[in-house]
């Protein structure tokens, strides 16, 4: 039966899995159980949530469709709801206008709730959270508010120069779409998004993707871990 695992690219110890005591293994059991008790999500819900993080034009919105559709995730764009909510009449418009146009981090509170209300009304409980924490102070705001951790943290790595191409090439009309912004967002993510990505690195929960090629052959890695996930699910539910 171990012969089963053999191609994991997880990285769970065959010792952990046997004891079934691994947090992710347990999770996934767990994921579409009933009582998940914490304030942060209806009470009925134990979403088994994805960070997924790199920098600004790494391509986390461009992986997160792919696993979205192939794997059945929920695709929350952490950036995409404050625009959302930047474009409609919300209070908090001019101010998420204003923070975004200058690179900056929008204030917990904000991006928090909307991403309880997406979590509350996604249709499925396997999440993808897109660009989110942004800072230590998001990740600790999240994990308080919301009542969880991550279950699994994907991180995709880029050179700058490479970020910077696609990114002038993107083409979407965004406001911080332009070299002054992408300059000042490069800093943000190196001064405040890594060390959320360092944070869960030191917990064993970061799966790093090289984040080079073409979409296809990013997709070929990013695969790998989560058929890893929906196999080591669909062994565990005999
Ligand atoms: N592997 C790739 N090779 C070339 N272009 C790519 C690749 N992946 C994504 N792109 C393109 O690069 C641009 C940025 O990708 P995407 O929007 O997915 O990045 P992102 O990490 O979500 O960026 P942001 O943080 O700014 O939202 C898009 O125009 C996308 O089509
Ligand atoms: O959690 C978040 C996510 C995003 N922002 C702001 O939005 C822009 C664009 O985000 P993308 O993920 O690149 O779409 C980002 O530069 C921040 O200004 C945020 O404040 N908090
Ligand atoms: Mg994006």
């Amino acid at each position: 039966m171990w012969r089963r695992f053999a191609h994991l690219s997880l990285s769970i110890s065959r010792t952990k899995l046997q004891s079934l005591q691994d947090p992710t293994v347990l999770k996934l059991i767990n994921t579409f159980s009933s009582d998940a008790g914490n304030d942060g999500v209806a009470s009925s819900r134990k979403p088994f949530i994805t960070f997924v993080l790199g920098g600004p034009g790494s391509g986390k919105g461009t992986q997160c469709e792919k696993i979205a559709s192939i794997f059945g995730f929920a695709h929350l764009s952490a950036g995409e709801l404050l625009r959302e909510e930047m474009s409609s009449p919300s209070e908090n418009g001019e101010l998420i206008r204003n923070v975004i146009k200058e690179g900056k981090i929008v204030p917990s509170a904000i991006t928090i709730s909307l991403i309880k209300r997406a979590i509350n009304s996604a249709t499925s409980d396997k999440i993808l959270i897109d660009g989110f924490p942004r800072s230590e102070e998001n990740r600790i705001a999240f994990e308080k508010i919301i009542g969880v951790e991550p279950d699994l943290v994907i991180f995709f790595e880029c050179p700058e120069e490479e970020m910077v191409k696609r990114i002038l090439g993107r083409n979407q009309g965004r406001i911080d779409d332009n070299m002054e912004t992408i300059r000042k967002r490069l800093k943000v993510f190196e001064d405040l998004n890594m060390p959320v990505v360092e944070h869960y690195s030191s917990k064993g929960k970061v799966h790093k993707i090289t984040a080079t090629g073409t979409v296809d052959e990013i997709f070929e890695r990013v695969r790998q871990v989560f058929a890893s996930l929906r196999y080591l699910k669909a062994f565990l539910s005999f």
